[in-house]
């Protein structure tokens, strides 16, 4: 159903004055959209490229019709401000003083406020993402070691079908169970975003409640994630936006694999999620350089500048970066992000995954045969290694007291014992794998062999 530009004009002014500045903004476009046409253009540039339409309509427009365009870059200014967008809310004001407005303290303001950052106290917020294998993990153990006096809450998302990153997360003292979500039931930028608004909210609500405020949130996402619309959660829900800010977007990349994954052909129409976890990064941590050379790392850096020319970058190992260079940098900037990507505020945003990449992961009671698990992982990977992208796993191991902990990026692969079972702890093996064109009967065929009573006891998947 088309709205008419007044009834969308007044909902906007209300959404504007209620401080919900995301409905705000699609209402605002849309009746402007609308008005386009009554003064006679089919285009969006009355949305898109306000300073062209003013330029181009002044003169053609009726004093009434002014007005009203008037008022409406001025309201638009006012909500794209309230988003924290000045610079592109000063390009509104100054149209509306074009069409005759007097709004110089306006545009003033917000000129001034996109040289000043301000937090106004709201929980800071960090987005881990970087492609599967990156090193996200890794990075967030070491803040929850660093930030050992901090109350830090975290948001897991994994991919896999059979969760194991609970089993890799070593929380500090101050991050308890009941701070850190794991979403393992969908992907963070689409299926489970609603969970990531619920579970934003819930922790809180939960540190107000409980009178002990966050001093920050980290949500890791899965190494297929577009960053965009997780972005976008931090502007969508007003309680959301109202409490907590988004301080960065920090993008890890592996030194040794990031050429193949942003150079990988995908089908019309689907998005190349490493590309954009670099073009949205804020920061970005060049991990696994011990992995490459430098020659190779300067062409990595070449080819990140490529797709987002001014971002910094630090190189590093085991994800070891200065903690001042990704948290608390008050770096995302809406502005920025309008630039790059002008769709960025609409809320019906879609967005294609590569349907040929999946996961497949077994859940089985009982233990593996150490001999029979390495030679089988060793020939798949070497096999398969190309296509599997990413393995990992928490196996119990006949005549092993700890939890055996496979891990594996594409070929590399590596396997240490972790914390010992505890001793009425039931013996498991979860295994994962995410990778294209995965043959899940294969991986099923092959793991069965490696159990000591082959297909015994409960075979989850
Ligand atoms: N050689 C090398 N290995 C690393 C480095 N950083 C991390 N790793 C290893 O790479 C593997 C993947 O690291 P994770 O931190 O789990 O990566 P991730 O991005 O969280 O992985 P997903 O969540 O599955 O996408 C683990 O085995 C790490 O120990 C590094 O700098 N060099």
């Amino acid at each position: 159903m088309v709205v008419p530009w007044n009834e969308g004009f007044e909902s906007a002014k209300v959404a504007l004055k209620e401080e919900r500045f995301f409905d705000g903004v699609q209402f605002i476009n849309s009746c402007m959209e609308a008005y386009a046409k009554v003064v006679g253009d089919e285009s969006d540039r009355i949305v898109k490229e306000p300073n062209t339409f003013v330029k181009e309509y002044t003169a053609k427009l009726s004093e009434e019709q002014k007005d009203v365009l008037r008022k409406m870059y001025e309201v638009r200014g006012d909500i794209i401000t309230g988003l924290g967008a000045n610079k592109r809310a000063a390009v509104d004001y100054q149209c509306a003083q074009e069409l005759g407005a007097e709004l110089k303290a306006k545009v003033a303001q917000a000129e001034a406020a996109t040289k000043e950052k301000k937090a106004g106290g709201k929980v800071p917020v960090t987005v881990l993402t970087g492609f599967l294998g990156s090193g996200k993990t890794t990075l967030l153990n070491r803040i929850l070691k660093e930030f050992h006096g901090k109350r830090i809450a975290v948001i897991e998302n994994e991919f896999g079908e059979v969760g194991i990153d609970d089993s890799l997360i070593e929380a500090g003292p101050l991050t308890t169970e009941e701070n850190i979500i794991e979403m393992n039931n969908g992907c963070i930028c689409c299926t489970v975003r609603g969970d990531l608004i619920a579970g934003l909210k819930k922790m809180v609500k939960n540190s107000i409640k409980n009178q002990k405020p966050l001093d920050g949130v980290i949500i890791e996402t899965t190494g297929l994630a577009d960053p965009a619309p997780v972005a976008q959660t931090f502007f969508a829900d007003d309680y959301v936006q109202q409490k907590l800010h988004l301080d960065g977007i920090v993008t890890l990349v592996d030194a040794k694999h990031l050429i193949m994954h942003l150079d990988e052909e995908k089908p019309e129409g689907v998005e190349n999620e490493a590309v954009e976890q670099v073009a949205f990064a804020d920061r970005i941590v060049l991990n696994k350089c011990d992995l490459v050379d430098e020659a190779h790392l300067d062409e990595v850096e070449r080819r990140i500048r490529m797709i987002n020319e001014s971002v910094k970058i630090q190189r590093t190992t085991q994800s070891q970066v200065d903690m001042d260079f990704i948290l608390g940098i008050q770096a995302f900037n809406l502005d920025k992000i309008l630039e790059m990507d002008d769709a960025f505020l609409e809320d019906d945003q879609d967005h294609q995954h590569d349907d040929r990449v999946s996961s497949c992961g077994f859940h089985v009671k009982g233990e593996v045969h150490q001999q029979r698990l390495n030679e089988w992982l060793a020939w798949l990977l070497k096999e398969r290694g190309v296509d599997i992208f990413r393995t990992k796993g928490v196996l119990a191991v006949q005549g092993m007291k700890e939890k055996f902990v496979f891990q594996a990026v594409h070929m590399a692969f590596s396997g240490a014992p972790q914390k010992p079972w505890e001793p009425d702890e039931e013996r498991i093996c979860k295994l994962t794998f995410i990778g294209k064109n995965l043959n899940r009967q294969e991986l099923e065929d092959g793991f069965k062999k490696c159990l000591v009573e082959s297909g015994s006891g409960g075979y989850a998947k």
